[in-house]
């Protein structure tokens, strides 16, 4: 048995498709780039073995491989399709669907005919030869041309598929196109050539299959980086290999089957003129047929009247024998016939050599583009945040295995960025911390007095937003206010808004997590009456009402992502519709946004926009939490006692110092809101006319007997302090971490949470106390 390089390029077709049946079989992952690889590879060398077979009657559709070929490839064509339909989004689902019914039943319609077409054949089990030679022709016409509608429209499905992807739409367009001029007009100039017979039957095959090939390789290498598969790399590199094994088996069987065909030519020549019958051997191998001229050839055979016989002529024996009745075949006698093909390997070895060197050359600028570059661009990156630049971010070129790549090294760069801003945050806060404690005691409290509230503060740091407040208050621009919940955001916006437009005018707070989605428009710019079914009436809305004053837009954090850009255009512009309106409207209020999300952070996740971010961030005003401005805790604290018990009709009670202590000593989560409600509690049940540490609420009442066996355990004996501050602070704080990691059996972020600190600032002590 010979192989021929056809026969072997099929084979590996065959191989591949089962290989990535069987691999389709158990991938899970949708957006793998090698199941679509695969699949459509499959359907691919289906389609094209019909087109090849069905359409152009170099040989009609003859024996049983063939039929049973074209008849899976119509099912492949649709099935191709219906892939590219839906992947990697479904394209019209219902559409799709009866389409792809509709296609199947046409499908299975012309094999049925085809079955039909030669029930005789079917009936006596006999595919061999050229029985259907003349009966097929037709409904092999119909399959090339539903073949290569499919074929068409599967390039323009994916196309559109490319389009809806959005990035990078003009360059994958331009992939798309080569592959369809590749696909289908060199093919189609070819095919005109041979019907008008200006180039022979075995060229134009030649050109189909390397135009088809090429044409593969550039859609996938298109469809692939441009689709957003997660393995697009692999996909790539896969292909530029898949397509030089196809080119060097097609190069070498059609070349191979060229020069045959040549060499059988002149052999015939010569047999033809110098027949002589006695130098005949009986019984020769035959290995391939010719199929041409057997009018003459079989006129030799009829001659000698057996059924095989070698003729030899200038050196090179050939065969001509009789397999059926009217058949005639020739074929060259093994020896010659491997003498021939290992001088004709040479001499094509060197053109594929060539050839090679172009695919691999062309590999290799692909090579430095897809994967060298971008990994450059890392590592020069990475050397900047070496030298301490944290704001590194390598471009994301693909969402290949190289882009998800560089997506996780700039999420570490975030990491590490912003583990640096929240230890520069809290070394600060440890400092004005340490300022705190050193002018606790000889704080003098201050007072501000509102329309509904009085502002009360004796910190450095209130002084400092107080200051900040003053100067910024006449200015029109946004103001942002940020600050823990409860610390005191809104009674800040307020005096904003009294020092700057006055007491008189309109101060309109809004909550932007209260507000339902649907209803956001017409609270914000107002409704004209029947704008909507509910808009039973005009309504001018909050823009209008704060006309002259504030609009305060508390929590902002919480503002839908739909309605940004609405109020984007009211800060630029100071113009707005109302709903249903057609008439734009002056905004003649100012605006306060606060939040006590992280609003950059957000930014950076896409959940706040960032052109908004930078909008109202025009002066930022910090509010510190409670538990960095102890110094205001007791005049906070006395003035809720002295407020609250008016309002409740009781005399005002004191504070004992135990319980002073305490309140200076609580970490006070909720700030001051969490301190104001903590003693309308204890108000609401106290009796006597001393506040002690039994009548508070039981979480401070905890709080207190923790801190009191804590601070027992303190490395503070005999009274001396010996070991000096320093030493006897990092002595209870390394005490203080090694219970809680006890307790938490080595699980640091438990212990964090036990400590109420950070696991990042629990890892900073451990490493600053040597820990680790
Ligand atoms: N310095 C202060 N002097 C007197 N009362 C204060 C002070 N700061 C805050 N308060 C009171 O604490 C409570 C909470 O304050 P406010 O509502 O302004 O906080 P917030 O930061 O806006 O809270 P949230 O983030 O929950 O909106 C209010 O009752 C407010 O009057």
């Amino acid at each position: 048995m010979y192989l021929q390089f056809l026969t072997l390029s099929f084979l590996i077709a065959v191989l591949l498709c089962i290989l990535g049946v069987v691999y389709c079989l158990g991938v899970k992952n949708k957006i793998s780039g090698i199941r679509e690889l695969m699949l459509s590879f499959i359907c691919l060398v289906f389609l094209y073995s019909a087109c090849v077979y069905a359409s152009i009657e170099i040989e009609p559709i003859g024996s049983l491989h063939r039929w049973v070929t074209v008849a899976a490839a119509l099912f492949a064509a649709v099935f191709y399709q219906r892939f590219f339909l839906k992947f990697p989004s479904a394209i019209y689902p219902k559409i799709s669907n009866y389409l792809f019914k509709i296609q199947l039943s046409i499908a299975a319609s012309i094999s049925l005919w085809f079955v039909w077409e030669t029930k005789d054949a079917v009936k006596t089990f006999r595919f061999n030869g050229q029985y259907w030679d003349l009966t097929a022709v037709f409904p092999g016409r119909v399959v090339a041309v539903f073949s290569l509608f499919l074929a068409v429209s599967v390039i323009l499905i994916a196309s559109i598929q490319i389009i809806r992807n959005k990035d990078h739409k003009r360059i994958a367009l331009v992939g798309i196109l080569g592959s369809f001029f590749l696909n289908f007009l060199i093919p189609t100039i070819y095919l005109t050539l041979f019907r008008l017979g200006q180039v022979t039957a075995e060229v134009f095959v030649n050109a189909l299959a390397i135009s088809v090939i090429s044409g593969f390789f550039v859609f996938h290498i298109f469809f692939v980086s441009y689709g957003g598969h997660k393995t697009s790399l692999t996909v790539r590199i896969l292909t530029i290999v898949l397509a030089m094994a196809l080119s060097v088996t097609q190069v070498m069987s059609g070349g191979l089957s060229k020069a045959i065909e040549n060499e059988y030519d002149s052999l015939q020549i010569s047999i033809l003129q110098n027949y002589n019958p006695k130098s005949i051997q009986k019984d020769s191998v035959f290995f391939s047929k010719v199929g041409e001229n057997t009018e003459k050839s079989g006129l030799i055979a009829a001659d000698l009247g057996v059924r095989s016989y070698l003729l030899g002529s200038s050196g090179k024996p050939i065969l001509v024998y009789q397999n059926f009745e009217k058949n005639t075949e020739m074929g060259l006698e093994y020896s010659s016939y491997r003498e021939f093909v290992h001088k004709y390997v040479m001499d094509w070895a060197v053109r594929l050599f060539l050839g090679l060197c172009v695919l691999i050359f062309g590999f290799l600028v692909f090579m430095k583009i897809s994967i060298l570059n971008p990994l450059f661009e890392l590592l020069k990156g990475l050397d900047r945040v070496e030298g301490g630049e944290l704001s590194v971010e390598v471009a994301v070129r693909s969402k290949d295995e190289i882009g998800l790549l560089t997506q996780a090294f700039n999420a570490m760069v975030r990491s590490i960025r912003e583990a640096r801003q929240e230890l520069q945050q809290y070394t600060s806060n440890l400092e004005r911390t340490i300022l705190e404690r050193d002018s606790i005691y000889d704080a003098v409290p201050q007072e501000k007095i509102l329309s509904n509230k009085t502002l009360i503060y004796a910190s450095r740091s209130m002084q400092a937003v107080v200051d900040r407040v003053e100067r910024i208050s006449g200015r029109e621009q946004p103001v942002l206010i940020t600050g823990e919940t409860g610390t005191g955001k809104e009674i800040i916006a307020g005096l904003l808004h009294e020092l700057g437009r006055g007491k008189e005018s309109p101060f309109v707070p809004i909550n932007c997590a209260a507000v339902p989605a649907n209803l956001w428009e017409s609270q914000i710019f107002g409704h004209v009456k029947g704008a909507f079914t509910d808009a039973k009436s005009d309504y001018g809305g909050l823009v209008a009402e704060a006309a002259g004053g504030t609009l305060f837009f508390d929590e902002v954090g919480e503002m839908p992502l739909e309605i940004q850009p609405k109020i984007l255009r009211l800060l630029q512009e100071r113009k707005y519709k109302q709903v249903g309106g057609r008439t734009e409207l002056k905004a003649e209020c100012r605006t306060i946004f606060a939040t006590h999300r992280n609003l950059r952070s957000m930014v950076s996740k896409g959940t706040f926009r960032e052109d908004l971010y930078y909008r109202i961030n025009v002066f930022e005003i910090g509010i510190p939490p409670l538990r960095e401005r102890r110094s205001d805790i007791p005049f906070l604290a006395n003035r809720f006692v002295e407020h609250y018990s008016k309002q409740m009709e009781l005399d005002k009670p004191n504070i004992s110092e135990e319980v002073m202590d305490l309140f200076l000593e609580f970490p006070w989560s909720g700030n001051i809101r969490e301190l104001e409600n903590c003693i309308i509690r204890t108000l609401a049940d106290l009796k006597g006319d001393m506040i002690k540490i039994s009548d508070l609420p039981t979480e401070l009442m905890e709080a207190k007997s923790h801190t009191r066996e804590e601070m027992s355990n303190m490395p503070v004996t005999n009274g001396t302090y010996t070991a000096g501050f320093e030493s006897l602070v990092s002595m209870y704080s390394r005490r203080l971490i090694e219970t809680a990691l006890q307790k938490c059996k080595g699980n640091k972020s438990e212990a964090a949470r036990l400590l109420k600190i950070s696991r990042g600032k629990l890892q900073y002590q451990m490493r600053m106390l040597d820990m680790e």
